[in-house]
């Protein structure tokens, strides 16, 4: 991997390491507002409601553009005013701390698409 900062891609996507556990988990939770730990506490999911497709489908594009900047991508469904977005680092198949920052970045742009 470069040095260089903005080529570099989430750590732990990488793999080798251990998944946060419940208890941990659960404290970083407190950090997220209003978003829920899914599958026994190996996905970190929200749902997000929107006027109408149009500000769904822009959240989901700003969220993928979000992803790709940062190396780390969500599972996203979403319809006529709603979008869920699921956060999982794949490679541990569970939870890290990355996950959470990427969930704070994904409520700040939510708040920016339905002022
Ligand atoms: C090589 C590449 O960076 C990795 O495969 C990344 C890509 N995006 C990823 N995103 C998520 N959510 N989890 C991963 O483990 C993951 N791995």
């Amino acid at each position: 991997m470069s040095d260089d900062l903005t080529s570099r891609k989430c750590t732990p996507c990488q793999g080798g390491i251990p998944p946060l556990g419940k208890d941990e988990a659960e404290a970083l939770l407190a950090q997220a507002p209003g978003w829920l730990l899914a599958g026994s506490g190996k996905r970190l999911e929200r749902s997000f409601l929107f006027k109408n497709f149009r500000e769904a489908f822009d959240f989901v594009v700003a969220v993928g553009e979000l992803a790709e900047t940062q190396g780390h991508h969500p599972d996203i469904s979403f319809g006529w005013g709603w979008a869920t977005v699921s956060w999982q680092t794949k490679k541990i198949k569970g939870l890290h701390e990355n996950d959470f920052i990427m969930a704070a970045k994904t409520s700040a742009l939510a708040e920016s698409h339905h002022p």
